[in-house]
């Protein structure tokens, strides 16, 4: 999987700014992975919206995630699904979507990542590694030393997420993430693009 900053999207922490305003704005900031993430709306207008971050992810060279909704994802032609570890099991959505469709799976500890890499897990969503709270039933920050212990026992991409901002981005890709998702240090900010670009700079020093 082509890493670099991973945006999921929230209309609730960014009221005013729709999932295709977030998507359009951070792709044009340089993200390379949009994840349309909402549980509330309903799989209509879940449907209209992903046909409309598609089509911005492939014009961008981004790639689309959608989360939770493996018939979304499917119906829209979406690069891949992210998972949880209360959500479709793995093994039930690659049987109904081989690769190169993308599965990411949530993991908050080695053990899971080490199950969900056995699975056939494309990448590694690992977190809350700070607190945030974006997410109310994150649990408990497992901090940088769990991105250290999972590189160490698996090889696919990891993806950082929970509390990740410019100032502590380095820390965890000193760790060993190879992605950074990010939320609320985004889209929160009053301007969405330039706030994606920054963390592009982090991510890829060189470019
Ligand atoms: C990249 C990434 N990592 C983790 C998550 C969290 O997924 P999950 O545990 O299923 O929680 P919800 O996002 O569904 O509330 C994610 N979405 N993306
Ligand atoms: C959606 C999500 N999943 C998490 C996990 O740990 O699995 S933390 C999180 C919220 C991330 O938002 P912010 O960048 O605003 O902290
Ligand atoms: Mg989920």
């Amino acid at each position: 999987m082509d890493c670099g900053l991973y945006i999921i999207t929230d209309e609730v922490l960014a009221p005013g700014c729709s999932h295709i305003q977030i998507a359009k704005e951070s792709l044009s900031g340089g993200a390379k992975i949009v994840q349309l993430r909402d549980k509330r709306r309903s799989g209509a207008e879940l449907f209209a919206i992903a046909n409309v971050i598609r089509s911005l992810c492939t014009e961008n060279s981004a790639k689309f995630i959608v989360n939770d909704r493996l018939d979304i994802a499917l119906a829209t032609c979406a690069d891949g699904v992210h998972l949880g570890q209360d959500d479709l099991p793995l093994s039930a959505a690659r049987a109904l979507a081989p690769r190169p469709f993308i599965i990411g799976v949530s993991v908050g500890t080695v053990e899971e990542a080490v199950i969900a890499e056995k699975g056939g897990a494309d990448y590694l969503g690992v977190g809350p590694v700070y607190p945030t709270g974006t997410k109310a039933d994150a649990g408990p920050a497992v901090g940088t030393a769990l991105v250290s212990s999972i590189r160490e026992k698996t090889t696919v991409p990891i993806v950082a997420i929970g509390g990740i901002n410019l100032s502590n981005a380095k820390d965890v890709l000193a760790a060993g993430a190879d992605s950074i998702a990010v939320i609320s240090a985004v889209i929160c900010s009053p301007d969405i693009a330039a706030a994606s670009r920054k963390f592009v700079r982090l991510i890829n020093p060189q470019d």
